[in-house]
């Protein structure tokens, strides 16, 4: 199938990312969010984040403003009804993302594809409630998505060939790599990773270390880029909440059991960057540990 429009919905970190690459490989994108501001918002980090590309020459004068004029933003979902594509990018909640699906399907192209970029979630179990789950697939982007090299690609029980073909073709013409994965709890990548972090928080939980320490630890001892606790507030502290709790019920095992102080953390409404708080406090000039 040929894909030319790419119907994003969620403004939020990865929804913006996502409109940020398909918008510079040439695509036509439409992001729809339930709110206005975060639309705005989502369009001046789109903006940001391509200038930034452009002051290092990753990007032409020329990529940039093709790239903006590309993409569009609508309050009304309504309105992605004739995209060859859609990439589900809202919150980490399976009703959120069903009742999205709900109300999208019934202005969806038949030959649409649909898709969802959940950190976790069952597709077979979200394909299953639409009216194509073979043409449903996860397409599950890292952030940053403008620099990070991977796509996790999972096909649900009834995905069919022909979509998981058209997809591993829309990976390449973004510059990205496809990695599939069976459709199992966090599938790979947060399989391994979200333990790590929940075990960091964990250390922390138990006074084992701070969160300079445990940050600087894995930095300067394991090479990592950033600290798990600082990798957490990037990521979302709810997100990583919301994918131990998919481990931990899918799996039914206590090794995947969230902390009780990521879950304190979520509680407080501390949910890292994005409100500016979390395991460190973003609202002054640098970051400064909360604990
Ligand atoms: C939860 C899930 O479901 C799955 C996930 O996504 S898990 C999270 C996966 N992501 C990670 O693990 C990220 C780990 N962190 C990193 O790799 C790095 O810290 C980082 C790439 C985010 C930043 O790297 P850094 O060296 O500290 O910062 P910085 O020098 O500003 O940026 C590195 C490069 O990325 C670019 N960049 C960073 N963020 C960007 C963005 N949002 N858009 C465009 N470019 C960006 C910078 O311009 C810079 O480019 P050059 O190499 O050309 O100079
Ligand atoms: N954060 C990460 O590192 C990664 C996250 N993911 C996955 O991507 C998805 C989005 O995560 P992320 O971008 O971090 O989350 P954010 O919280 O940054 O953004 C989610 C966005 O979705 C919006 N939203 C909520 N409900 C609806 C709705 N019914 N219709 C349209 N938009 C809605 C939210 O609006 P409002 O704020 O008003 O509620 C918000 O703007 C999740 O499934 C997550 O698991 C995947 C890879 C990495």
């Amino acid at each position: 199938m040929d894909i030319k429009k790419v119907g994003v919905v969620g403004a939020g970190q990865m929804g913006n990312g996502i409109a940020h690459v398909f918008a510079l490989a040439g695509y036509e994108v439409i992001i729809n969010d339930i709110s206005q501001e975060a639309l705005d918002k989502a369009i001046e980090t789109i903006t940001r984040n391509l200038d930034r590309q452009l002051s290092r020459e990753k990007i032409t004068a020329d990529d940039r403003d093709g790239a903006l004029a590309r993409i569009s933003t609508t309050l009304k979902l309504e309105e992605l009804g004739q995209t060859d594509l859609v990439i589900e990018a809202a919150t980490e909640r399976e009703d959120v993302k069903n009742a999205i699906f709900e109300r999208l399907l019934p202005h969806l192209k038949p030959e649409t594809i649909l898709t969802s970029n959940t950190s976790s979630i069952s597709i077979t179990r979200l394909a299953s409630r639409t009216d194509r789950p073979e043409k449903f697939m996860g397409f599950h982007f890292m952030n940053p998505v403008p620099v990070m090299q991977l796509v996790e690609l999972i096909r649900g029980i009834a995905t069919d060939e022909a979509t998981y073909k058209t997809l591993l073709g829309v990976v390449e013409t973004l510059g990205k790599t496809a990695a599939s994965a069976e459709d199992f709890p966090a599938f790979i990548v947060n399989r391994i990773l979200m333990p790590m972090i929940n075990e960091a928080v964990y250390t922390l939980y138990e006074g084992v270390g701070s969160v300079k320490s445990i940050d600087e630890s894995m930095k300067l001892g394991a090479n990592h880029p950033m600290g798990p606790l600082e990798l957490a507030d990037f990521i979302g502290l709810d997100t990583c909440l919301a994918i131990m709790n998919v481990l931990h019920d899918g799996l039914a095992d206590t090794k995947y059991r969230p902390c009780p102080l990521l879950t304190k953390y979520v509680e407080a409404g501390w949910l890292g960057r994005k409100t500016q708080r979390g395991f460190y406090d973003y609202r002054g000039e640098t970051p400064v540990p909360t604990r």
